[in-house]
């Protein structure tokens, strides 16, 4: 468990937006949350809800317009650095270099975040993701399911104490899908890594995350745990409650 867990939060973002230029309308506005040490969080929205762009600002890739960020009690404007050495992130849309092998891929990474025992480290990913068999081939030639398990490794190589996840299932088939699920709640309670998850796999969603901002249109229009959101629109799952949200039903217009 991370020795600092509970003293200040994982993530705290006040009125954070994110005006691209020539955009019309901010892709984020006014996002301020708290997401708490060891917890795992979704983000939900529709295409273009601002998920992506959330995630970029507060992984610093990207400079917000407004709002301020901490992410494990460090103030990404003045610090990012400090923080940045104990989060990680796995996203569909970074490939990995793919002439060079998945352990020179992984030990690239291992040395960006000055790993101790870089090679102990790796075997032990390799072992834990099932990728013994997949470390001298070139990362470039391996599957879809293969390529995620590669992504985890390399989200995980430094131990991080916050986790953000962009679609980690998407493109999976569901068996893969379900083992890389499986594997992540294992990983958490061994850890006690805070986890913030943006996906459009509902299932998924209801499965991992203890707590859900729902985004449209750059904002939280709701949130809650997946089982208050399911209770405040009367739903069975939160593919209907995301459905609702994203069609503009509010709580009380809700068919019977
Ligand atoms: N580089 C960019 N320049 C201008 N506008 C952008 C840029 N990137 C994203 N946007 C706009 O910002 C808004 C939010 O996009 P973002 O990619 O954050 O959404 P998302 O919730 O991740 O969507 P998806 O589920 O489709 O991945 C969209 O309207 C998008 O068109």
């Amino acid at each position: 468990m991370d020795r600092d867990a509970d003293a200040t939060p994982a993530i705290l973002a006040e009125g954070l937006t994110k005006r691209y230029p020539g955009g019309t309308a901010a892709a984020v506005e006014g996002l301020s949350f708290r997401m708490p040490r060891g917890a795992t969080w979704g983000l939900l929205g529709g295409n273009g809800a601002g998920k992506t762009t959330t995630i970029a600002m507060l992984l610093g890739l990207l400079v917000p317009s407004g709002g301020r960020i901490a992410c494990l009690g460090h103030d990404m404007a003045r610090d990012r650095f400090a923080a940045l050495a104990r989060m990680n992130f796995s996203s569909p849309y970074i490939a990995l270099p793919s002439r060079i092998s998945v352990a020179e891929n992984l030990r690239v990474y291992a040395h960006l975040y000055d790993v101790p025992q870089a090679g102990r480290r790796i075997a032990e990913l390799a072992a834990q993701l099932q990728l013994t068999d997949l470390l001298d081939r070139p990362a470039g030639q391996l599957s879809a399911g293969q390529k995620t398990r590669v992504a985890l490794a390399k989200a995980l190589i430094n131990r991080p104490a916050l986790l953000l996840l962009d679609e980690p299932t998407a493109s999976l088939d569901p068996d893969t899908g379900d083992w890389v699920r499986s594997w992540l709640e294992r990983y958490r309670a061994e850890s006690g890594c805070a986890i913030l998850l943006a996906s459009h796999n509902m299932a998924e969603v209801e499965r991992l995350c203890g707590h859900v901002l729902m985004m449209k249109q750059g904002r939280v229009v709701d949130q809650g745990s997946p089982a208050d959101l399911l209770a405040r629109y009367g739903r069975d799952d939160l593919e209907e409650v995301f459905l609702d949200i994203a069609r503009g039903r509010g709580r009380e217009e809700i068919p019977a």
